[in-house]
């Protein structure tokens, strides 16, 4: 991430003045809001809202994109009063950012049914009509969305999801109580705090000298093939979780593990995506695919690869049978992996 520098001068003791860059202070600010509830429900007053229906945001179509609307603090005010619902509605909203001016970024969601919650869900399609838009499943709508807007999303989806699944707490049974910014929950009879929760999931490109190991699950899409993933069993570290679900899935023994980025993932829940790249040991590279958790699994070369980046068009409106080797896209961090592959691959072939 670029860190560039603002105006804002920070007094750090009496003779000494420190230059903060916006990132920090934005970073300062937003912890802030987490931390006081007063801050967080004054942040409400000018901050701006990302609706959502039942985990599904608003969006509005235009051309072959879709654009995220955001509300002002006066709009919600206003589509709750036509409602019947007031202001108060907008405590449940969870805060997921805030620009370089301090305008705090909420999300609301108006058609969670809980139980806990005394506010019952807004109709589905008169809300629509109200606001110009649909709520639309966010799988739906991935590759019609640009990054910045997928990534907001997924992070106050999966916070919202967070929420609606711990309304309760499971030691005493009684109703947890979000604090303003929705970054914890608390059981007001016993104290115990829950914050939100991620499952570190590893995903890893296994290479031998040559080629690269990429596999399929049923349910991907036909022609489809991925990287190595599979969630992370508790006590164990990156390095282990790799290697074990290589050898679970494939059969194989990796040595050279090198980390190469993350992301948040929000299918099914939230996840923690930590991607490695490793090689085989020399010689073994005979695959035995685990049918319990793969459909195949096969070494493709440096060519098929590389022509597979390049095909352009989505893969879900594939049908037929006679299919090209398909890749993730590039919102999927298994994408970026594969690409650095090549980039790589190809760099020390042009070299040699
Ligand atoms: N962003 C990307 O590039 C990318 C690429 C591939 C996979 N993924 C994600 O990685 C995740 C894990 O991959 P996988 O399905 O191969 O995992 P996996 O190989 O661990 O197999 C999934 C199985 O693990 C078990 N499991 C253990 N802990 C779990 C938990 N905390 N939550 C859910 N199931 C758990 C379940 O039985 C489940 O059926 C998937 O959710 C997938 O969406 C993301
Ligand atoms: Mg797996």
């Amino acid at each position: 991430m670029s860190l560039y520098f603002g105006t804002i001068y920070r007094r750090k003791s009496f003779w000494c003045y420190r230059l903060l860059s916006t990132y920090v202070t934005r970073t300062q600010y937003l912890f802030k809001l987490k931390e006081d509830d007063e801050a967080c429900r004054e942040a409400q007053q000018t901050g701006v809202f990302y609706l959502f229906h039942d985990l599904a945001p608003l969006l509005q179509a235009s051309g072959h994109r879709y654009l995220v609307p955001q509300l002002s603090r006066a709009e919600l005010e206003g589509l709750l009063g036509k409602f019947g619902q007031d202001s108060q509605r907008i405590e449940d909203s969870v805060l997921i950012g805030c620009s370089n001016q301090h305008k705090a970024w909420f999300a609301l969601d108006l058609g969670l049914n809980s139980t806990a919650s005394k506010h019952v869900s807004l109709p589905k399609s008169e809300m629509e009509a109200e606001l110009g838009g649909s709520f639309i499943k966010l799988r739906q709508a991935l590759f019609q969305l640009n990054s910045m807007d997928s990534s907001l999303l997924f992070t106050a989806q999966a916070l919202l999801r967070w929420h609606n699944g711990h309304q309760f707490c499971s030691k005493s049974g009684q109703p947890t109580k979000k604090n303003m910014a929705g970054s914890k929950r608390v059981c007001l009879s016993n104290n115990i705090i829950y914050y939100p929760q991620m499952a570190p999931v590893v995903i890893t490109l296994v290479t031998d000298e040559a080629r690269c190991l990429l596999a399929r699950q049923s349910s991907f899409p036909k022609g489809l093939y991925s990287a190595l993933a599979g969630f992370c069993d508790i006590g164990e570290s990156v390095e282990e979780a790799v290697q074990r679900e290589v050898a679970e899935e494939v059969g194989l023994e990796v040595e050279n593990l090198q980390y190469f980025s993350s992301q948040h993932w929000p299918f099914p829940n939230s996840s923690l995506m930590i991607a490695c790249h490793a090689t085989v040991k020399p010689g073994q590279t005979e695959i035995q695919v685990n049918q319990r958790e793969l459909e195949a699994a096969a070494w493709f070369s440096l060519d098929e690869v590389a022509i597979a980046l390049m095909r352009k068009g989505s893969f879900l409106q594939q049908q037929s049978d006679a299919l090209p080797l398909l890749l993730p896209p590039k919102l999927a961090i298994a994408h970026h992996m594969i690409k650095k592959w090549v980039e790589r691959q190809t760099c020390s072939s042009l070299a040699a």
